[in-house]
């Protein structure tokens, strides 16, 4: 074997000279000259390792005069590219990786790297130590798959449609970049807006601002009466705040009203919650609306970000032609349930099926907190009157009670002062009740979009959950999709439910908007409801008068007997106002209302002691069942 130094010489002399390889490769081997040739990939080591190599070689090119420098250095700098490009490719190639791993999809240009932890946030776009602080102390640890991509997205000021399941923590996504960019309170008006599609949605992304954005001084506004806030917002008043957060309506009120009692034009980012939602056509969207904000929005510089746990065709075109280089971020498959809900299908055969399964259930035992989820307010109102003469520690939500009953419900059903929660699809979307354990689907979802949004009250942020779904034969038309959504969260589903006929796109949207007919809840006669809807009219209108009366006597509202009134609205099983289930911008709503002070502190209080007091529980059975005598009788 030949000493070192010779074979470096031998290298040397050798540099530029073409081998035999067949006849000498034993040789140049040896003097490792075509070792390089050979290897299929280089490390980045062995890269820096050969362009070394090339380095010592230049000065005895300059010694034996073969070949030209220039040559010599184009070489050089090939490799060097060559070495700056494995190493990239070596990177994206990690980065992609991580990104299968955590389920993360992405489509655009240019897209910054996902975050593994919150630190890095402070490291690499220096976010305030106190956001840090307020994460940390909300149990936030490290970020989910969508906040590792959509954050450092929005922090470079990109524009982002985001696609990720229900409960994966959309909301601190974008909460978070906002805050950072508006750095600090000011006296301009609002910068960020965030636009929901409920008045309950919108309430729970305030509070989020306030918590995440603790002790940074920032001014959120919740539009909760257009008429306050008209008052509130006097030409300077609205400079005070920094971001506002409402439901479509609201806000587009405001602004119509000649001359607006808003000003968007210093808006920074708007963002878009339940953004397939948003962008529904006719009475059940806010297509118009959405747009009215986005041209009232009109800043040079202003960015937007649509997000939604459920991807929509048309948003992602309507973001391909109207956002700037828009970037897409999707986690896990499109439009599928999350896999921490235990889901079950169960056949009941008719209506009166559905509330001896009811009955079966609760007779067996709930674990509350439990959402029962009916397709119209008329049918919540029945479903309510059924269990809690059952002795259900049981409220109801929908969009004929007032805001102040809603609220009341809610914050009841978050401090699990209520058991059970019957609503409408009102509350299918974002909100956020932390461990409920059982969805219901006491009437069968119209589309499977609105299957994932309800079961997506439960399983959130990785926590176990189950959904229970009643169907008859009513139903069978909408079977297959929601079927197919629970076996691709690997859920069992007979065979047969996944071979039934496939709905084309046109039926798909006709039964999306229109739920069957059914038979009514109620168990009590007809007769009855009537004589108790009659018993509210006379009621409603006597309120009125003594409205008017206390008006004329300039006596302030809230007083016992709006309670008294308030009660027996919410008692009566008929309802006359035309509101949708969805924030309806009727505005006449707010004014009467507000002004009703704890009627629904009343109201649940009354129910929750119609759980615990049993002399009031059997006083009303003893009414119903005389109800039922006298039927029986006539
Ligand atoms: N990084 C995190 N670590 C722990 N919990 C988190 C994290 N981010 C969010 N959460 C919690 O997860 C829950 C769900 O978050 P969020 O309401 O933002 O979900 P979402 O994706 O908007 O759901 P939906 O599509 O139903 O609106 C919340 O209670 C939130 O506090």
């Amino acid at each position: 074997m030949a000493a070192p130094e010779e074979l470096q010489l031998f290298r040397k002399l050798g540099i530029g000279a073409k081998f035999d390889t067949k006849r000498f490769r034993k040789d140049a081997e040896r003097s490792q000259m075509i070792t390089a040739q050979v290897t299929p990939t280089v490390s980045k080591e062995e890269a820096n390792k050969a362009l070394d190599f090339f380095d010592d070689s230049e000065d005895s090119l300059q010694l034996l005069g073969d070949i030209k420098a220039s040559e010599k250095k184009k070489k050089k700098r090939k490799k060097k590219d060559m070495t700056v490009d494995k190493v990239e490719q070596i990177e994206q190639e990690k980065l992609s990786e991580f990104r299968n791993k955590k389920r993360i999809h992405v489509q655009g240009a240019d897209i910054p790297a996902p975050v593994t932890s919150f630190q890095e946030l402070q490291g690499v776009y220096g976010i305030h130590a106190q956001i840090l602080n307020n994460l940390q102390g909300l149990g936030y640890d490290e970020p989910t798959p969508i906040q590792m991509q959509a954050i450092p997205l929005m922090l470079q000021r990109r524009e982002i449609l985001a696609c990720a399941p229900t409960g994966s923590g959309k909301t601190a996504a974008f909460i978070l970049p906002i805050l950072h960019h508006l750095q600090e309170p000011r006296r301009q008006g609002f910068r960020a807006v965030v636009v929901s599609p409920t008045r309950e949605l919108a309430k729970q992304t305030f509070t989020w601002f306030q918590r995440l954005g603790e002790g940074r001084g920032f001014r959120t506004y919740y539009i909760e009466k257009p008429a306050q806030a008209a008052k509130k917002f006097g030409p300077n008043s609205a400079k005070k705040f920094d971001i506002l957060v409402t439901t479509p309506n609201r806000l587009v009120f405001m602004l119509k009203q000649d001359p607006p009692i808003i000003s968007l034009h210093n808006v920074e980012w708007l963002v878009v919650d339940e953004s397939d939602k948003l962008f529904e056509e006719g009475k059940q969207g806010f297509r118009d609306q959405l747009g009215a904000i986005y041209q009232a929005c009109d800043s040079s510089h202003v960015r937007r970000a649509m997000f939604s746990a459920t991807f929509a065709y048309d948003v992602e075109q309507w973001c391909k032609l109207n956002l700037d280089n828009v970037v897409t971020v999707g986690i896990g498959a499109r439009n599928t349930a999350v896999d921490t809900v235990e889901q079950q299908l169960l056949f009941v055969g008719s209506e009166s099926g559905k509330l001896l399964a009811m009955r079966e259930l609760v007779r067996k035992g709930l674990t509350p907190p439990v959402l029962i989820f009916v397709q119209s307010k008329e049918r919540a109102k029945e479903l309510f009157h059924e269990l809690i003469y059952d002795g259900i520690n049981v409220d109801v939500i929908h969009a004929d009670r007032t805001q102040t009953q809603r609220d009341n419900t809610v914050k009841c059903f978050r401090t699990g002062k209520i058991w059970v929660l019957i609503c409408t699809e009102l509350m299918g979307r974002g909100i956020d009740f932390k461990g409920v354990n059982l969805v219901i689907n006491y009437d069968f979802p119209t589309s499977a979009v609105s299957y994932i949004h309800r079961i997506g009250r439960t399983g959130r942020a990785g926590r176990p959950g189950k959904a229970l779904t009643f169907f008859t034969e009513d139903d069978l038309v909408h079977l297959r999709g929601i079927a197919n959504v629970m076996r691709e969260a690997g859920c069992e589903v007979p065979e047969y439910m996944l071979e039934l006929k496939k709905a084309n796109r046109k039926e798909r949207r006709f039964l999306e908007k229109k739920a069957p007919k059914r038979k009514s809840i109620s168990t009590t006669p007809k007769m009855f409801v009537d004589k108790a809807v009659r018993k509210r009219k006379m009621i409603e209108k006597s309120k009125k008068m003594q409205g008017k009366t206390r008006k004329n006597e300039a006596v302030q509202p809230g007083s016992s007997t709006a309670n008294t009134d308030e009660q027996n609205k919410v008692a009566g099983s008929g309802g006359n106002r035309k509101s949708t289930e969805q924030e309806t911008g009727n505005h006449k709503e707010d004014k009467p209302h507000g002004k009703k002070g704890g009627t629904g502190k009343y109201r649940t209080e009354k129910s929750l002691s119609g759980h615990t007091n049993g002399k009031d529980l059997n006083k009303r059975l003893k009414k119903r069942k005389q109800a039922n005598k006298n039927t029986v009788k006539s």
